[in-house]
């Protein structure tokens, strides 16, 4: 996170000297619970005033908290500047947060930069609450249910041909390509194409500076809803947000989106207004907007009403939980395939295998049922490289507990997915890729195994999971059966992170594509 300035580092340092001092004293015992009884809090390593135990955090938080929870426990106290925090690193743990006490721990913390940025009517970030149930049953029941994501498989196909060509022109006579480009390109499109239809994706997706220009856009707006501005952490240092220009580029930010938002919604009331005067009402081919102009527009069966800045916050929403996300998993997925040559080949045999070996053959999404190796792969993936790391935080709105500690009312609560799915006492030989330990086995990542949650689980589990499987295994399995993928010659793959709105690696995915067949061009 691109947090610190000169100047914000001056104050912090400012803090470690005051802390010096403050270290000098006692640690404090855990204090009692907020209505005054005494209960025990979790176990609470030392930490410094002011910061808290910001400092111990490091430029990979999902890293330094698990260091943090195999000194001191599976549930840990922890102040975050001024933010009071538990942080939850076992399956057994994160089974109480979102299973056993889900409704105690359904609701989230405030989020300046998610309010700014998402008209505060979103869905990831909303409170729990009236309106955080209508929209999410809007999105579990009309955008993301089964039968909506298969009327996109078609656009999936499409993208992942579109993906294969774009790899093999990069790739042309050698040249090395940093796969993530593409990657995200990719998982951008499905997501455009989904929400606004293919007339208006089209129209934001163009090449050339207006392109380049929309996709920066969603690029800053990621990043921005990746950063935790310094004001909210540590009191009085909002100033610094202001002179390190992050209010200028949220301000910019929003603006844009609004803008683009705007214009989709607009485009498409009219085309329905046409649309109705010709008496066409099809349902097969709605996009995300439709979807949601049809929840505005009738009085449907529970009485939910959206209006236009809810539709477009829940537009947002599907890009900033849909598109760094899924691409990062797919990211990884290569990644460690190279650096595992053996599962790799066995992949490819796989797919030769069902996809069969003639040049017109494309891989469709009939295959994907029977690539079973592909799917054990996609879930070792997110088990080693969960995303979103830390997952989406909760926030009790009432006194709380976990596995017995006393959990204050408004306590942030952190689940560290990465620490679980590498726990050795869930996972023999846990931080080995072995996709094959998936083959014989009904562990997946829905939800019931606790050790396996890159998509959380309960009321605010990821409605978008059957949204976000199939883009990833068309995209693996397309590349997979058209290229060999390798570093360049000489070259190894730089496997460290960079911290953000997922994790992603920080050098980049850059591999030479060798063509296996002539790319088959629908
Ligand atoms: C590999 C891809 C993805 C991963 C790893 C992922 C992960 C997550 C996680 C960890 C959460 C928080 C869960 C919790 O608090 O228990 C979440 C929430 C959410 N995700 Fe996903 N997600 C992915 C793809 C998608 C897609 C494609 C969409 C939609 C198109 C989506 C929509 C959402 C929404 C709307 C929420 C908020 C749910 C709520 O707060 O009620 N996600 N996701």
């Amino acid at each position: 996170m691109a947090l610190v300035t000169p100047l914000a580092l001056a104050l912090l340092l400012l803090a470690f000297t005051v802390s010096l001092l403050y270290l000098l004293r006692k640690p404090t015992p855990p204090r009692s619970g907020s209505d005054g009884t005494q209960r025990q809090l979790p176990p609470s390593p030392r930490g410094l005033p002011l910061l808290g135990h910001l400092h111990l955090l490091g430029s990979l938080p999902h890293r330094a908290l698990r260091s943090l929870a195999a000194a001191h426990g599976p549930v840990l106290l922890l102040r975050l500047g001024r933010v009071p925090a538990v942080l939850v690193s076992s399956a057994a743990a994160a089974e109480e947060v979102m299973r056993t006490r889900d409704l105690a721990f359904a609701s989230r913390p405030r989020s300046a930069m998610a309010e700014r940025l998402l008209y505060g009517r979103d869905v990831a970030f909303a409170p729990y609450g009236e309106y955080w149930r209508q929209a999410r049953r809007v999105c579990v029941v009309h955008l993301l249910s089964p039968l909506r994501i298969l009327s996109f498989r078609r656009v999936r196909e499409e993208e992942a041909a579109a993906l294969v060509e774009r790899v093999r022109d990069a790739g042309a006579g050698g040249a090395v390509v940093d796969l993530c480009e593409p990657l995200l390109v990719y998982a951008n499109t499905v997501v455009s194409r989904a929400a606004f239809g293919d007339k208006s994706a089209r129209g934001l997706y163009v090449d050339g500076d207006k392109g380049r220009v929309l996709r920066k856009v969603f690029t800053d707006f990621n990043e921005l809803l990746g950063t935790a501005p310094l004001g909210e952490l540590l009191p009085g240092l909002g100033w610094v947000d202001a002179v390190k220009g992050t209010e200028g580029k949220i301000r910019r930010t929003f603006e844009a989106l609004d803008g683009v938002l705007e214009k989709v919604i607009d485009d498409h009331r009219r085309r329905r207004q046409a649309g109705r005067q010709k008496g066409e009402d099809s349902d097969d081919h709605r996009d995300f907007v439709d979807v949601l102009l049809d929840v505005n527009e009738t009085d449907n069966e529970v009485g939910i009403r959206l209006d236009t800045i809810e539709i477009k916050a829940i537009i947002l929403d599907m890009f900033a939980a849909g598109t760094d996300t899924t691409s990062t998993a797919m990211e990884w997925a290569i990644t460690e395939l190279i650096t595992h040559p053996h599962c790799m080949r066995k992949l490819q045999d796989e797919l030769r295998a069902v996809v069969g070996i003639a040049d017109h053959h494309v891989v469709t999404e009939d295959h994907l049922d029977k690539l079973l190796y592909l799917k054990a792969v996609v879930k070792e993936t997110l088990r080693l490289h969960p995303p979103i790391p830390l997952l989406v935080p909760r926030e009790p709105p009432n006194d709380a507990e976990i596995l017995g500690y006393h959990v204050p009312a408004r306590t942030r609560v952190v689940i560290n997915a990465w620490a679980i799915g590498r726990d050795p006492a869930s996972w023999d030989r846990a931080e080995e890729f072995m996709p094959e330990r998936f083959l014989d086995s009904a562990v997946d990542y829905r939800g019931q195994n606790f050790g396996l949650i890159p998509f959380g689980t309960g009321r605010r589990g990821c409605p978008g999971v059957g949204f976000a499987v199939p883009t990833v295994e068309m995209a693996l399995a397309s590349l997979l059966y058209n290229f060999d993928l390798a570093p360049a010659a000489g070259t190894s793959l730089d496997m460290r992170e960079v911290n953000g709105l997922s994790v992603r690696l920080k050098s980049g995915l850059p591999l030479v594509a060798k063509r296996i067949k002539p790319v088959f061009v629908n």
